[in-house]
């Protein structure tokens, strides 16, 4: 026991802790990070269900508060070993203007960077995206590559761009002197389409389906792979690089590192049924219904009605120019540097991963089981 509590000493911060990828990460850490005193999770939205972890061995800080807002994030950061910052505004609907994306995701992070060097903390971890790297504006393949395979980053969307940027900004402060003279280490992990328990986006495509009466429509070539991770392994990672950054800072400073498992490489869509197909919907078409040209043209319709009618209301759908470009490139990884550098094999096969998955789906309101 007095072993235990000696080994009890490091405050860690998540922010962004009460999102999809946050969640997993606070209880990963809770789970799997025995030195853990304190852990303090900061979002602009708390959810209720941090009540049930204020029981534990561990202390659980919440802290309401807004990363555009430097003295809520410097006084959140004060006295913290390690910062894992995965809050962001995630929009590629158009529901947030590309000045407010910027502000959380640039201006966010920036105002983390500051707080860490302030307040003396020298372990900052960043979640980045892939879309950091592509897919780019000219729709370039990027099949099966890794942290070092050249492509042309190019972007226009407000959000890459804006992941882009933070992204340099974190790894442009590796080595920064923080308050006591020793220096900052950062890294950025960048997951590809991340799934699992609390993913938005799948909850969509499923009450979607149950709208059609239990069927889907194809819009993508079963041909484009689309890269995914499990939401379990993205917060495994995280963890691992948070308690190896301080042992390996010269390997790991500064350094990006794709989230991979073994999921396997489908299109978007037929990777959505994975979890899907066994909760009763089905993926009509084993080609496009539509032709392309017809789906670009409905994307452009739907961007135009989303400008006309923003002063009335606000129109988001799935389908729009950028969604469709990036869910019509083949975009995967394939890359061993995160074992490599810091030992990360994944936690949860793709056998659980799916199961997990399918589960959730099926405890959903309104499932069909
Ligand atoms: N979902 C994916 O497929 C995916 C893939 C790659 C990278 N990412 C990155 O992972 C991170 C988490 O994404 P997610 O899918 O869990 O999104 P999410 O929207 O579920 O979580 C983001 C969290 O950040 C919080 N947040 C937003 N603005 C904030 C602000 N101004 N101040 C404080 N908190 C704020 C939100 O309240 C939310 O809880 C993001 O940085 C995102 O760019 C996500
Ligand atoms: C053409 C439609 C017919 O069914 C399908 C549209 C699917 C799109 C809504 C999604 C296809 C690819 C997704 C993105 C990708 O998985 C990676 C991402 C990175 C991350 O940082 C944020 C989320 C996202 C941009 C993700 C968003 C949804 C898609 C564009």
């Amino acid at each position: 026991m007095a072993d235990s509590a000696q080994a009890q000493k490091l405050v860690y911060l998540v922010t962004g802790g009460c999102g999809f990828l946050g969640e997993h990460v606070v209880r990963m850490l809770l789970q799997r990070e025995p030195r853990l005193r304190e852990l303090r999770i900061f979002d602009l939205h708390l959810g209720p269900w941090l009540e049930e972890l204020k029981t534990g061995p561990v202390q659980v800080t919440a802290i309401q508060g807004d990363v555009t807002q430097a003295h809520e994030v410097a006084a959140a950061v004060a006295g913290a070993h390690v910062v894992i910052h995965t809050a962001g505004l995630v929009d590629v609907f158009g529901r947030a203007s590309p000045e407010t994306i910027h502000e959380v995701n640039v201006q966010g992070t920036q105002n983390v960077i500051e707080a860490c060097v302030q307040a003396g903390t020298q372990f900052l971890v960043y979640t980045s995206s892939m879309e950091v790297v592509g897919p780019n504006i000219k729709g370039h393949p990027f099949y099966r590559g890794n942290e070092d395979t050249p492509y042309e980053a190019i972007h226009r969307h407000p959000y890459p761009c804006s992941k882009a940027l933070a992204e340099r900004l974190v790894l442009e402060a590796n080595g920064r002197k923080v308050r006591g003279g020793l220096p900052l280490v950062t890294c950025a992990l960048r997951p590809t389409g991340i799934y699992g328990e609390g993913h938005q986006i799948m909850r969509d495509f499923y009450h979607q389906g149950l709208r059609l009466g239990g069927r889907l429509f194809r819009a993508v070539p079963a041909s484009v792979e689309h890269g995914r991770v499990y939401v379990g392994n993205v917060a495994w990672m995280h963890v691992l690089v948070a308690r190896e950054l301080e042992q390996r800072a010269a390997l790991m400073g500064g350094q990006v590192y794709f989230c991979y498992d073994k999921s396997p490489y489908k299109s978007y869509e037929d990777f959505n049924m994975e979890f899907l197909g066994p909760c009763g919907l089905r993926l009509v078409g084993t080609r496009p219904l539509l032709p392309y040209w017809l789906l670009v043209f409905l994307a452009a319709l739907n961007a135009l009605l989303q400008w006309l009618l923003r002063p009335l209301l606000l129109y988001a759908p799935l389908l729009n120019p950028y969604t469709l470009a990036v869910a019509n490139t083949t975009f995967t990884v394939s890359t061993n540097k995160a074992q490599r550098h810091f030992g990360y094999e994944p936690l949860f096969s793709w056998e659980d991963s799916r199961t997990r998955t399918i589960r959730w789906v099926q405890a959903m309101e309104g499932s069909v089981q």
